[in-house]
Parts: structure tokens; sequence; C-alpha cells
């Protein structure tokens, strides 16, 4: 048994459904998430992968089903319970201070007083200590020691996508959820937010919906292909590569990412 199959399963959503008037957006998917992976939600636009980030974090109700993290059913919580137990979802730049240095953001995001509700304001304060240690590690993991002091209006935006993670990671999650990290993003900066992905698996599981697919084939423990609101195949990313079903539901080879299929 592979270190994937055998590590326990952190999150479940079983047969998770979500109408918006007569349109099933989810029409009964189930989904198992290993404790200390990269899963990666994927399929074609309109397949539901948002809506599915959107039950799984709480940010929306579903219409039915159950989700199940860490042991609780949170079905029926809120997105701020979740978060507490360690649900963490990175949003895009709108949740950066810019004028503010890098350090003072990872600071309020770990204190729990950053803007939004991407940020984990029900946790107990950390002390002034902790606090520290937590950003100092988040900055080493993102590669921005050295920018620590600089407003993050003056980063690049390859830099800016990479600190969005770290706030999420201030929280301290156990889960992070990650929707397009690398949209926008130039080919420099993709090797830098792969590493720093990959390299979470260590103290956090990772939940990533991404549409460049020589990043999720690369670093993705297991890839779910929805099509229209259901899960169409699950995998480790060899199967799914070479998979009929997933290469039809993408019209071609962008599945393969422009490579021959494995
Ligand atoms: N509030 C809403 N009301 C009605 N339909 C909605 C609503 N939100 C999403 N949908 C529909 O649900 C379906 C799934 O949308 P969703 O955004 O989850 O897809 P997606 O896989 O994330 O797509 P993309 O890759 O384009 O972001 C789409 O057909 C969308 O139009």
């Amino acid at each position: 048994m592979n270190s994937v199959t055998s590590s326990p399963i952190l999150l479940e959503a079983v047969g998770v459904e979500k109408r918006y008037d007569k349109f099933a957006a989810l029409a009964g998917v189930d989904l198992k998430v290993r404790a200390h992976t990269v899963h990666s939600v994927i399929g074609p636009n309109g397949a539901g992968k948002t809506t599915l980030f959107h039950m799984l974090t709480g940010t929306k109700n579903v219409s039915g089903g159950r989700i199940v993290f860490d042991g609780h059913d949170v079905t029926h919580e809120p997105d701020h319970r979740r978060v507490q137990r360690g649900m963490a979802r990175s949003f895009q730049v709108t949740s950066l201070f810019l004028t503010l240095p890098v350090r003072e953001n990872l600071r309020l995001a770990a204190q729990g007083t950053a803007p939004r509700h991407a940020l984990n304001c029900w946790h107990a304060p950390l002390g002034t200590r902790s606090q520290a240690d937590v950003v100092a590690s988040v900055l080493a993991r993102l590669g921005l020691e050295r920018h620590a002091d600089t407003p993050v209006g003056n980063l690049s935006h390859g830099q800016q996508r990479r600190l969005e993670v770290g706030m999420a990671l201030a929280a301290r999650p156990k889960a992070i959820f990650l929707d397009e990290p690398t949209s926008g993003m130039g080919i420099d900066d993709l090797d830098d937010m792969k590493r720093l992905i990959q390299g979470l698996k260590d103290e956090h599981t990772v939940v990533l919906i991404e549409h460049n697919m020589n990043i999720v084939m690369d670093i993705s423990d297991t890839v779910t292909v929805m099509q229209q609101g259901r899960v169409l195949a699950e995998g480790h990313p060899h199967a799914i590569r070479s998979d009929d079903r997933v290469r039809s539901a993408y019209l071609g080879n962008m599945i393969t990412g422009g490579k021959a299929a494995a």
C-alpha cells in the first residue's frame, strides 16, 4: 500500500447536491480526501468545481448529502465553524493589505484579524511569541523571507499569489482549499507555486481546483474529474491522463497538457 491509499480520510462528501431551482449544479457528489495529500478537482467549465468548494467550505448551503471533516459532520455548520475545525480557503489578492509589509499581513492573518471571511477570526488569539513563530515559518515556506518588510503592493504578481496561500496557512489549517492558485501567472512563477503546494503536504492536506493540467498531473496524489455536476472519474494522475472518458470530456488533448498520454 502506498502512502496515499494508507493515509486516513480527512474530508468526505457523500451524495452532495446543490440545486438552483430545477438545475442541479451538483447532482450527488462523493469525494474522499486523504490526509497529507494533494487532491485536485478538475473538469470542464461549469462542471461544478467551484460549487463543490462552496459546499465543502460552507460558504453556501447544500441541497442534499453529507460532509464529514476530521470526524465531524459539518454539513450544516457555517463557514466560520469549519474554519475553526481547520479548513482554510485561499482568496485572491482582495484579501491582502497592499500598503502593509508582507510580515504584517501574515501577522494579521495569524492573529485572525485580517479582512474578509478567508481568515480565521474564531481561533483563540495566538500569543505574540507563537504568532511570530507562525509568521516566520510561513515566510520560509513562501520563500518570501527577503521580502518580509516589503509592502505587498511592491511584490510581483507571482509573489502576491504565494502570499495569498500564506494568508490561509497562517490560520494553521488542517486542510487548505486553493481555487486556481496559478491563474494569471507567468511561466517563471509556476515552478515556485508548484513547489509551495507540494511542500504543504507535510503539515496540511491540499484540495485544489486548477485548470493548468501540467501542474495537476505533476503535483496531485489524486485527481477527481467532474462533469455536469457529477464525478466522472477519480484516481492517480497517470490513470486519469489515459482515461478515455476524461479525454472525451475535455474534447481532445487538453488533459495531457499537450504531451502524449503515458
Ligand atoms: N448562483 C447560481 N445560480 C444558478 N446557477 C449557478 C449558480 N452558481 C453556479 N451555477 C451553475 O452551476 C454550474 C456549475 O458552476 P461552477 O461555477 O461550480 O462550475 P466550475 O466547474 O467551477 O466552472 P469554471 O471552471 O468555469 O469555474 C454552472 O452551470 C453554473 O452556471
